[in-house]
């Protein structure tokens, strides 16, 4: 049973009405999704770090470790960035014959201090300065032959180097600092002794003025693991994408709004250039980034023709996956428009039965279970694209904000602004105009009929006129701007 009456709704209140719907659908259930899939989705769980920023005493600064007070440290090693703390890693730790090469090559300790397989030095305990075996010469593989490479051993049980006073290690920022190591004295500040070998010549000792702690970022200083850092709720930015990529996760658990589209009409192409008679589907194109700015996500994108049937063969498939139903075309009183007789049909509760504002007077909104519990909810944008449009952002967007917890963006922009120019405003329904907005100013950009997409393209927001407004100023009602 339809429950609908033939009065329109004023368009404050249908906006209200699509707010209030979705408060009653909040929350949606969370479900996990890839990070690069969750740009403009709202978490259903507090991000958390599964590891810690940084994730080991790492180094800020190009230079060198060095342990003690200094002024003046002997070079025994290197270590990159890749490299386990403790231990070489991917890149493990040989010099690589630049001119200012490390003396001496990886700090992966074996054990008493002996050389590892490759030849190359190790710190040890009870080893002196003095008793470390020079740097090899440089490795002659180049980086992409390393690179294909059997992978490198990781997790091996290396006991961690730990430097000792007046020691230092060439150190590349982000590298494990090892134990023992005060701070990273910068190339910029450091003086080099070196000795010739070869072709290579070797850092021998490096003199300096450093702070201790100096450029070395300690585990865990920034978010120790555990730590919660957003909390459910918040909005998937891209960088909250880069800060959970960061954290260690590789999906996020969102509640975001599914959506199914139904875009109708036997006149409707999908793609290329229309044919005779044909129009090509100006609105489909639309509610991806329209409903991902709402916080929702289209799952389901179906064309299909005018007939009462097929609306509600389409009405009732679409509607058991998702949250949202949007019905484009068919919204009004013509012999294909269907909508409102298939909703009957199927027993849908309609809550608002046409707006009071042009464009877009016939859109619709419905739901398809009880006042308690309302189920799938219908919304029907009318066929022509800018009524489209605004009724998106009528009914569609505050009903999906609302659904997921989404904040509104446009809640943080100017809410009105001074029109320039003329507008007349309609007899009895609120006009929608599209508008430029500089400086506090509002100036209609034309080209904004119900079937033209153009204004809206150069606009910035509807300017919303009331009847009987004489102006100069109008609530602005922000457009989409897509991205999340
Ligand atoms: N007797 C009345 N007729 C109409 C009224 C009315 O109050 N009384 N309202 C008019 C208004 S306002 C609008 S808006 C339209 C809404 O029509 P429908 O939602 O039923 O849409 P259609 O009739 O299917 O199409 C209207 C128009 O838009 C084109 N269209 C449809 N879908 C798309 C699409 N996906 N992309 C691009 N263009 C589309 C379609 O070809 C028609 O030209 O009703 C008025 N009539
Ligand atoms: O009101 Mo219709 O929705 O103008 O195009």
């Amino acid at each position: 049973m339809v429950r609908c009456g033939n009065a329109v709704t004023p368009w404050a209140e249908a906006r209200e009405a699509a707010r209030e719907l979705g408060d009653r659908l909040w929350p949606v259930a969370g479900r996990p999704v890839p990070l690069d899939r969750a740009v403009g989705a709202v978490l259903a769980q507090d991000l958390t770090a599964l590891v810690g920023v940084p994730p080991f005493d790492a180094a800020a600064m190009d230079g060198y470790a060095v342990a003690g007070p200094g002024p003046e440290w002997t070079v025994v090693g290197r270590v990159l960035a890749g490299e386990e703390p403790g231990g070489p890693g991917p890149r493990g730790g040989g010099p690589s014959g630049d001119a200012v090469g490390a003396g001496a090559a990886s700090l992966r300790r074996t054990g008493g201090g002996a050389l590892d397989g490759s030849g190359r030095l190790h710190g040890a305990t009870g080893e002196s300065p003095a008793d470390r075996a020079p740097a090899p010469a440089p490795d002659p593989a180049p980086a992409s032959a390393a690179a294909a490479g059997p992978a490198p051993e990781r997790g091996f049980p290396a006991e961690p180097l730990a430097l000792r006073p007046g020691e230092a290690v060439e150190i590349a920022t982000g590298a494990p600092v090892p134990p023992g190591a005060d701070s990273v004295l910068p190339y910029e500040l450091a003086t080099l002794d070196t000795t010739a070998h070869g072709s290579v010549t070797k850092v021998t000792r490096v003199t300096g003025e450093i702070a201790p702690g100096r450029h070395v970022r300690r585990a865990g200083e920034d978010t120790a693991p555990g730590a919660t850092v957003l909390p459910a709720g918040s909005t998937v930015t891209p960088a909250v994408v880069g800060l959970a990529a960061g954290l260690g996760h590789d999906t996020l658990t969102v509640r975001r709004p599914r959506v199914a589209a139904l875009v109708t009409g036997d006149e409707i192409a999908a793609a290329g250039r229309p044919g005779a008679g044909q129009v090509r589907d100006a609105i489909g194109p639309v509610l991806p980034s329209l409903t991902a700015s709402a916080g929702a996500e289209v799952t389901a994108l179906r064309y299909i023709g005018d007939g009462f049937d097929t609306m509600v063969e389409a009405l009732n498939a679409a509607a058991a996956p998702v949250d949202v139903v949007v019905v484009c075309g068919a919204s009004s009183k013509g012999p294909a428009d269907h909508l409102r007789a298939a909703l009957t049909r199927i027993g849908a509760t309609v809550v608002v039965d046409g707006v009071s504002c042009r464009p877009g007077h016939p859109q619709l909104l419905a739901h398809l279970g009880t006042p308690e519990d309302p189920g799938t909810v219908v919304v029907g944008l009318p066929g022509n694209p800018n009524a489209a449009l605004a009724a998106a952002v009528t009914l569609l967007a505050p009903l999906l904000r609302a659904m997921a917890g989404a904040p509104d963006p446009g809640a943080a922009l100017p809410p009105t602004a001074r029109v320039k120019g003329a507008i007349r405003p309609h007899a009895h329904d609120t006009r929608l105009v599209a508008v430029r907005v500089t400086g506090g100013q509002a100036e209609p950009v034309g080209h904004d009929r119900p079937g033209s997409l153009r204004g809206a393209a150069l606009a910035d927001a509807y300017a919303v006129i009331p009847p009987g407004w004489s102006g100069p100023y109008a609530a602005l009602v922000w457009l989409p701007r897509g991205g999340g």
